[in-house]
């Protein structure tokens, strides 16, 4: 999926337009090795993720956050992003009781650490209030809270430090949209009553962040004795009234529940378009493209340190970095190199000469022990040019096929190619994107796809 350069210009120009969805940037569980520079709070924050829904939008049987994107269900996408930030302690993330054991699978398989799963409501509000509670006092003053749904994957480490920020300084803040469509008021017998100016409201979104104070007195319930300190964000709660049953019932703003009981005024900050929620079944397959995306901008080309092998991965760089996917390319995975283990991103082998299968079932072993395939599919191209006339039918394409085989079901896909420099003609001389180049896939034979 392309990010069409035009709309995000439009979307900088003018703030109430949204724009294309975006992309995201994906990486290993525990990692945070894309924290931008210099990041860090000086305060406890913890995250309450509800995943306690049916998902009855999507028409599907599998509650949406348990869907599977790539061989992964979407709920590890959504832990992942907080997972990979330094500064967030811990997160709990809210099932439905039928869902525990699920969920407790998802965590064990994708090798989650810093969660934990407690027993959801039956509303968003019932549930995230478990959630709120299953983190305890023990979060201590000053400590925020940032609320976020489970089911909006694509969440960056900037926007959750500027909420987690905004929500210590004010008690409560939140995400905002510009409106993708007018707000309309209907009468009873479905006419237009009214209708709302659009530029001066927004889509509320999420993360949201509050301090524990705040998140813990705003769904304090009617008719409980519970008390709590009054938290310097405070200013007029209304006349000391507390959440209603209707408010857990049929509430679907936090951020409101913060304004009535607690008196706190939300700071709203503008998020990326990327926050949007799944919704529905179409969500589903338009967050796995997004996800695939990103995956294949980007990978790792080693050269096995051969002149030949290198003036080949550099005319790959060029072909496709035209087409917008960024190549590293390195001689070998050791010593500095071995940083490439450690990124998101594929990996294409290179050789130059005799075909040796075993510098195939090296790298793939080097990627299984770096856990390179835990998270998601991965993929290893390997690009063999050789002089010989026999270009597929051999022992050595059979020899891929059993590699790729075995691969297959450690979740990297193997795929083979085999030049053969006469049909290739004169490769290095050219430039990128000429015909040379389309002859260069044309010749391709996959030993095994
Ligand atoms: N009783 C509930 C209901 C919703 N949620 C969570 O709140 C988030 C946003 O809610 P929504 O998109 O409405 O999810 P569902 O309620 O599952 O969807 P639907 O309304 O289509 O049934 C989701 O992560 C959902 O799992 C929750 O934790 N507990
Ligand atoms: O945006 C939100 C809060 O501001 C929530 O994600 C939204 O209200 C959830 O509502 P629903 O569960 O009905 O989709």
């Amino acid at each position: 999926m392309e990010v069409n350069d035009t709309d995000v210009r439009r979307e900088r120009c003018d703030p109430d337009r949204p724009a294309h969805p975006g992309v995201f940037l994906t990486r290993e569980a525990g990692k945070s090795d894309h924290q931008p520079a210099g990041l860090s709070v000086d305060f406890p924050v913890s995250v309450v993720l509800p995943a306690g829904g049916t998902g009855e939008r999507t028409g599907l049987r599998t509650p949406k956050q348990f869907c599977s994107l790539l061989g992964r269900p979407l709920i590890s996408y959504t832990v992942q992003a907080f997972e990979r930030v330094s500064w967030i302690q811990s997160v709990v993330v809210v099932v439905a009781e039928e869902n525990m054991d699920l969920m407790t699978d998802v965590v064990q398989r994708f090798r989650h650490t810093k969660v934990r799963a407690v027993p959801g409501g039956s509303t968003r509000h019932r549930s995230i209030w478990n959630g709120v509670l299953a983190l305890g006092e023990g979060e201590g003053e000053g400590a925020v809270v940032i609320v976020h749904d489970a089911v909006r994957p694509f969440v960056d480490e900037d926007l959750l430090y500027k909420i987690a920020t905004a929500a210590k300084e004010h008690g409560a803040a939140g995400a905002i949209r510009p409106l993708v469509s007018t707000v309309i008021a209907t009468t009873s017998e479905g006419y237009l009553d009214h209708s709302l100016e659009r530029a001066k409201y927004r889509a509320s979104e999420m993360p949201q962040g509050f301090t524990y104070d705040v998140i813990s007195r705003a769904y304090q319930r009617r008719g409980s004795t519970q008390s709590f300190t009054i938290c310097p964000a405070d200013r007029s709660p209304t006349s000391g009234s507390k959440c209603s049953e209707s408010d857990f019932e049929f509430g679907t703003e936090c951020l409101h529940l913060a304004l009535q009981y607690c008196g706190t005024n939300a700071k709203l900050i503008q998020g990326p378009p990327t926050l949007w929620k799944v919704t529905y079944k179409r969500d589903l397959a338009a967050a796995e493209s997004i996800i695939k995306d990103a995956l294949s901008r980007s990978a790792c080309v080693i050269t096995g340190g051969s002149a030949s092998g290198a003036a080949l991965a550099g005319a790959l760089r060029e072909a496709v970095g035209a087409l917008g996917t960024e190549l590293e390319v390195v001689p070998d995975l050791r010593g500095e190199n071995a940083r490439c283990l450690a990124k998101e991103g594929n990996f294409i082998l290179v050789s130059v000469g005799p075909s040796r299968p075993s510098e195939v079932e090296a790298l793939l072993t080097e990627l299984e022990a770096a856990n390179r395939a835990l998270l998601h599919p991965l993929v290893v191209i390997w690009v063999h040019m050789s002089d010989s006339d026999e270009l597929s039918v051999s022992g050595r394409a059979a020899a891929v096929m059993d590699l790729s085989s075995a691969a297959k079901l450690r979740n990297i896909l193997l795929y083979g190619i085999q030049l053969h420099p006469s049909k290739i003609g004169h490769m290095k001389t050219k430039q990128p994107g000429s015909h040379v180049w389309k002859s260069f896939y044309l010749c391709v034979l996959p030993f095994d796809i």
